[in-house]
């Protein structure tokens, strides 16, 4: 395996250093001139800054079962191109991934693809139906080593279902990751329910759908100790209760997407499907909350909800639409333009939500790590000065369901390495990666 010596990072946002990464591993970590390698190949960071490489709790990827969507290799290839190391690939597919049969296949794809590590999620329940608990001590024990069971797209509704996962799952530390969405709140929802579902006409999806699932799982989780993760956190009020949740020593974590930190219902009103996603867009003050508890630690983690949909299944009547967006690729920009730009958080916080926290939420024992000597070099450098507009159809992937085309963004992610290996260089996929 070659060497090679990054020259002159800022390290996480710090002094500029040279890094060798030799073996798959950080080898030497030392000031700008201070590393001899001569076989090494140079790469020169200076002025971009060192990351640990990132990582996404939450990426539908599609396969097996809609493959002319994403593919865990196409997935693959958005996810180092967006300066990720590490993927969870949710269970939402067709089969669904509630067998240790279907998480291994994820899992080996993933190996295949080689460009990321592809951690598989297992569904809760047998064919997301919310009736009877999946094979979820088969699949912990599988080659895939599950840690993150979802039922995501679904809720898991059933409060005494929901207790036994927690209880199951607490016996090798899983973690069950809620889909908040109280079923019969959102029948026929199509978007946010507020002043703009109203004007626009379309039934909407109220904040306490969401609230009511959280508020209850919190209890549930602290009633039975277990480990809880809440997904694409969307409104002001759930995060109040999960301030609470925290405040009493329970064990639960939570996640925001880029897209909620950002965009609002507003958007709603051109009818363009590439807006409605699962939970909807909310309000500004929605989006102001959500940015001030990621901030705070309230929520711990940024994570994707990268959902692909083909253009039949996007682009159409806004009710017939299927709900979800792209979100690999540009969400370390938009961390970047709502979280860094305004001072909310610094490069060691964007490191802590982006990598090293979902890394632990994940138990993904090589990702994760602050950069040091003998860590495994997965790693992500980014130029913070560059801006960069997006193209749509210039996304890896077959997908094009971005709500960003044509929109410029800071940030551009120059390099991944992924095992001590580039898998980007220059902003471009490593062809022998591939
Ligand atoms: N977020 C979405 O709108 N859609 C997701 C499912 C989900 O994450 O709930 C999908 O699988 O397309
Ligand atoms: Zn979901």
């Amino acid at each position: 395996m070659t060497d090679h010596l990054i020259k002159g990072a800022a390290v996480l946002g710090g002094e500029p250093s040279d890094v060798l990464i030799r073996d798959g591993r950080i080898a030497e970590l030392g000031a700008v001139g201070s590393i001899e390698a001569s076989d090494a190949e140079v790469y020169d960071a200076t002025g971009l800054v060192l990351l640990p490489g990132l990582v996404d709790l939450h990426t539908h990827l599609r396969e097996p079962g809609r493959e002319d969507a994403e593919t865990v290799a196409s997935g693959s290839r958005a996810a180092a191109l967006g300066g990720y190391t590490a993927v969870c690939a949710m269970a939402n597919t067709d089969p669904v991934a509630d067998t240790a049969g279907v998480v291994e296949q994820v899992w080996s794809l993933g190996r295949d693809a080689g460009l990321v590590e592809v951690q598989p999620i297992g569904a809760v329940t047998v064919g997301l139906a919310g009736e009877r608990l999946a094979e979820l001590g088969a699949m912990a024990t599988s080659a895939a080593k599950v840690r993150i069971f979802s039922d995501d797209g679904h809720c898991v509704s059933d409060p005494r279902l929901m207790r036994r996962a927690l209880e199951y799952v607490k016996a090798f530390d899983g973690v069950i990751a809620q889909h908040a969405e109280e079923p019969m709140l959102t029948v026929g929802a199509q978007m946010h329910e507020g002043a703009m579902s109203a004007k626009l006409g379309l039934a909407g999806w109220p904040a306490v759908a969401e609230e009511a699932i959280i508020a209850r799982d919190v209890l549930l989780a602290g009633h039975v100790g277990s480990r809880l993760h809440v997904c694409h956190v969307s409104t002001a009020g759930s995060v109040e209760i999960l301030r609470w949740a925290k405040s009493k020593g329970w064990r639960v974590t939570a996640e925001v997407c880029p897209h909620h930190l950002l965009l609002t219902d507003e958007l709603a009103e051109s009818y363009d499907p590439v807006y409605k996603v699962n939970p909807p867009l909310r309000t500004e003050e929605d989006v102001l909350a959500l940015q001030q508890g990621l901030a705070e630690g309230v929520i711990d983690v940024v994570a994707t909800d990268h959902a692909p949909h083909t253009v039949e299944d996007k682009e159409c009547e806004w009710a017939q639409a299927r709900p979800g967006m792209l979100g690999l690729q540009t969400a370390l920009s938009i961390v970047i333009k709502t979280m860094v730009e305004p001072g909310l958080l610094d490069w060691a916080g964007v490191a802590e939500r982006c990598s090293i926290t979902p890394a632990t939420i994940a138990g993904l024992t090589g990702q994760g790590q602050l950069p040091h000597v003998g860590a495994p070099a997965n790693l992500t450098l980014v130029d913070p000065n560059e801006t960069w507009t997006v193209n749509g159809s210039e996304l890896a992937g077959p997908s094009r369901n971005t709500p960003y085309d044509g929109m410029t963004f800071p940030g551009v992610v120059r390099a991944t390495f992924f095992g001590g290996r580039p898998t980007v260089l220059d902003g471009k996929l490593v062809k022998e990666s591939i």
